[in-house]
């Protein structure tokens, strides 16, 4: 039987802004207050999705999320109508409005963890929703994304969705974003490779001091044991703490793997030797390591040009391709470094540039904005068909875009009443263009 690892991309939400919400993210931060183009930002992802698709990919997306969350809002305190709650909001308490208007969703990479059947003991391929609970504006996520997945994902025979961890600093989790799968082919059982950045129940063990670790091995463990996967098919790795403190949030802003291909820093991880000795030894095929040093590429330059965060993918000739932000391209020493690599003789043969700067400037590069999906023949045709990209849904999409979003925002304007009306009307319609059914809770 075939198989494919298909990317399901997180489709831009109206709201998108730079409110300057995730600590420890240094786009997200320095980029704080600049004035959004969420028409861009949408048109720039639908672009980088549709490429993938024409590269012969199994392409998906993921609807975003309803935002302001008025549900939040109205859990905390703030009452009346919906433009009453917005403006008591902005009024006595910003920066809560603002985490309950980010359209973070966007960046699938954050939204579950997920493990395909050829590795999972019942045969299913499995999702657990990450909790996202370091990030205010992020833990607001998961239910919506249970719905969203299930909605997409919506066939039982085939695939098993999991509650989101306890949400609990002990548990917190972040996706695939630390989560990379090993494989000779995507049909065969691979090596599942967590890399946390903490472990909460050990008050001795080495953690980064500035910014937060958001993964622990807890949530980790947790997640490998609800997938039903077997030890012997799972790696944890320690992410070096000192980079999380240099701004490298998630595990997929320093290292990226596909198959038997692993791109890394080499200051990524702890222990890193020993860990790879042991994915050598778990893995039943040849695994190629693929180090950048620092004198190559600083991880300064790694942060700002997200060489990591690139995408890493099998065309359907076989041969590997590296999608990168066209900030790679602009950055002269991973420019350079990545000219050189096509010719080092590594599977990566070929890199290519998108455009993803409004996503970037939050801190989300090409590798954030999917969630990657390995499936067969019979699970990809499992999927509801209506969200996997074609030339007919990327017009569709396009012209919905148009329709509905502005191209400009301001963090000022969140508390425009006007805003969740528009927002609403575009999600509905989306879920009818998806056929997503009522996944939202002003649907409910
Ligand atoms: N690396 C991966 N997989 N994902 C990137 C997520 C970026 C996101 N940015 C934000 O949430 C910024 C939102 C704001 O500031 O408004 C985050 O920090 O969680």
């Amino acid at each position: 039987m075939k198989h494919f690892e298909a990317n399901f991309d997180g489709l831009v939400g109206p709201t998108h802004n730079y409110a300057g919400l995730s600590f420890g993210n240094v786009a997200s931060l320095s980029n704080a207050a600049l004035t959004s183009n969420p028409k861009a930002a949408a048109k720039q992802g639908l672009q980088k999705a549709k490429a993938l698709a024409d590269l012969g990919m199994v392409q998906g997306v993921l609807a975003p999320q309803e935002r302001p969350d008025l549900y939040t809002l109205r859990r905390i305190g703030f009452s009346g109508s919906d433009a009453e709650v917005l403006q008591k909001a902005a009024q006595q308490a910003p920066a809560l409005l603002n985490a309950c208007c980010s359209a973070s969703s966007m960046w699938t990479a954050n939204a579950a963890t997920v493990s395909p059947s050829a590795d999972t003991r019942d045969g299913k391929v499995h999702f657990t929703p990450a909790n996202l609970v370091d990030k205010l504006h992020r833990s607001i996520e998961p239910i919506t994304t249970g719905n969203i997945l299930q909605a997409t994902f919506n066939n039982d025979r085939y695939f098993k969705h999991h509650q989101h961890l306890p949400e609990h600093t002990s548990f917190g989790d972040e996706g695939a974003a630390n989560h990379t799968r090993l494989c000779s082919e995507y049909g065969h059982a691979g090596v599942e490779l967590f890399v946390y950045g903490q472990e909460a129940t050990n008050p001795s063990a080495v953690k980064p001091t500035k910014y937060p670790a958001r993964q622990t091995l807890e949530a980790s463990q947790a997640v490998a044991r609800l997938h039903q996967l077997e030890d012997e098919s799972c790696v944890f790795m320690q992410q070096n703490p000192d980079v999380i403190d240099q701004g490298v949030f998630h595990n997929d802003v320093i290292s990226v793997g596909n198959q038997n291909v692993l791109f890394y820093h080499e200051q990524a991880f702890l222990n890193t030797e020993a860990k790879f000795d042991e994915i050598r030894r778990k893995m039943n095929t040849e695994m190629h390591f693929v180090k950048v040093a620092t004198s190559q590429v600083s991880i300064d330059d790694a942060v700002r040009s997200y060489l990591f965060n690139t995408q890493i993918i099998t065309l359907p000739s076989g041969e590997m391709a590296i999608i990168a932000p066209t900030n790679c391209q602009e950055n002269p020493a991973v420019f350079a470094y990545l000219n050189e690599l096509v010719t080092l003789g590594t599977p990566i043969k070929q890199v290519r540039y998108y455009d993803v700067k409004q996503s970037m400037q939050n801190g989300g590069g090409p590798a954030c904005l999917r969630l990657r999906v390995a499936m067969n023949e019979q699970e990809v045709a499992a999927v509801n068909p209506n969200t996997i990209m074609n030339d007919a849904l990327f017009t569709r999409l396009n012209t919905w875009v148009e329709k509905h979003y502005r191209d400009q925002l301001t963090v000022s304007d969140l508390a425009d009443p006007q805003l969740i009306i528009e927002s609403r009307t575009a999600l509905d319609e989306l879920t009818q263009i998806l056929k997503l059914g009522s996944v939202y809770q002003f649907q409910r």
